[in-house]
C-alpha cells in the first residue's frame, strides 16, 4: 500500500506509523486520517505486529492537530477517497486495536494531535515536545474523546485548565500531570519507543488484548459523546464564529470571536 501523508513499517515486532506532513507541522486533513486509518488496519491484521508506534516527521511537531490552514482555505479538511473526515473513527481505532499503541512524540502535540497521543495506551516524549489543545483559539474543539477522555487521565481541573486556557506545556510538565510515561532525549526517543515496543511483544497478546479490552469498557461510553461531538464540529466549524478562529490563525491574527456569538 503506498502513502502519501503518512510513512508505515514494519521493524520486527512493531509497526511504526508516521505523520509525515513536516511542512504543516505534521497538521492532519481529511487524507491523512483516512491513510491513518488504513495503516492500523494493516498493523491489526499482521501477526508479526505486537504493537504500533505512532510518532511525526521531524524533529518540531508530532501532530499539530486539524491543518487550520486547508480549513481557512475550503472550509474543510479537504478531499479523501470516502468522502469523509474520519478523525471519530481513527480515535475509535486507536483505542479497540488489541495491541499497545505507543505515542513517541517527537515535537509539538497540540488540538487533535494531542488527543491523538492521549488516546494512545502510553506516551513517551522528547524532552523537547510540548503539549496542549488550542481548540477554542482557532475555532475547534474535540468535546468527545478529547475532553472526556483528558479528563480521566489528567483528572478534572488540569483538563479544563487545559482545553479553556489552551496553555502548552513542557515535557516535564506532561510527565508531572502523568500526560506521558518517560521523557527521554530527542535523540533517544525512536530507540526508547522500540525497546517497550520489544519488551511488551514477550508478553501474552491474549492477555494483553483482554486487559486493553478492559481499560477500554470504563470509557467506551465516551465513544458516544464522540459522535455527537463530531456532529457539532461539522456545524461549529462551518459557523461564522469557527471560520473566524481558521481564518484567524491562517492571516497570523488575534480571533475576534465575539461578534459572531448569538447566543445567552
Ligand atoms: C503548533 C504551534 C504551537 C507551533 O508554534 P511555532 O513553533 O511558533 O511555529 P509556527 O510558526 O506557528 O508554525 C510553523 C508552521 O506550521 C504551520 N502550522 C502549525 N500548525 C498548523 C496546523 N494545525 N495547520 C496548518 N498549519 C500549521 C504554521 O502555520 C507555520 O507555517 P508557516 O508557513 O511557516 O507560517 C502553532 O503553530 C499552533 O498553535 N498551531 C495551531 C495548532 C492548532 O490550532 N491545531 C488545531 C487545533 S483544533 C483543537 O484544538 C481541537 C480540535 C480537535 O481536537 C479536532 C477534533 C476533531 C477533528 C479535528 C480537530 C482539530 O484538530 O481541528
Amino acid at each position: 500500500m503506498t502513502f502519501e501523508d503518512i510513512t508505515y513499517a514494519v521493524e520486527d515486532s512493531a509497526a511504526v506509523i508516521t505523520i509525515n506532513r513536516p511542512e504543516r507541522y505534521n497538521a492532519f486533513r481529511a487524507k491523512t486520517v483516512e491513510e491513518l486509518i488504513k495503516a492500523f488496519r494493516l498493523a491489526w491484521a499482521d501477526k508479526q505486529v505486537q504493537s504500533v508506534i505512532l510518532t511525526g516527521a521531524g524533529e518540531k511537531a508530532f501532530c499539530t492537530g486539524g491543518d487550520v490552514k486547508q480549513r481557512a482555505e475550503t472550509g474543510d479538511y479537504g478531499p479523501s477517497e470516502s468522502g469523509m473526515f474520519e478523525i471519530g473513527n481513527l480515535h475509535k481505532l486507536i483505542r479497540d486495536i488489541p495491541k499497545p499503541v505507543i505515542a513517541a512524540v517527537n515535537g509539538v502535540a497540540v488540538g487533535g494531535g494531542h488527543v491523538l497521543h492521549v488516546l494512545c495506551d502510553v506516551s513517551l516524549a522528547s524532552e523537547t515536545a510540548r503539549f496542549g489543545q488550542a481548540g477554542p483559539k482557532v475555532g475547534s474543539f474535540d468535546a468527545g474523546f478529547g475532553s472526556a477522555y483528558l479528563a480521566r487521565v489528567v483528572g478534572e481541573k488540569k483538563a479544563r485548565e487545559i482545553w479553556f486556557w489552551c496553555r502548552m506545556y513542557d515535557a516535564q510538565e506532561a510527565l508531572g500531570m502523568g500526560l506521558v510515561n518517560k521523557v527521554v532525549p530527542a535523540d533517544q526517543l525512536l530507540k526508547e519507543a522500540k525497546e517497550w515496543a520489544a519488551e511488551v511483544a514477550e508478553k501474552s497478546p491474549t492477555a494483553i488484548r483482554f486487559l486493553k479490552q478492559s481499560f477500554n469498557a470504563d470509557t467506551d461510553h465516551q465513544a458516544g459523546y464522540s459522535n455527537m461531538a463530531m456532529t457539532a464540529l461539522d456545524l461549529f466549524t462551518a459557523s461564522p464564529e469557527g471560520l473566524e478562529g481558521a481564518s484567524a490563525f491562517a492571516e497570523k491574527r488575534k480571533p475576534d470571536f465575539n461578534q459572531h456569538v448569538n447566543w445567552h
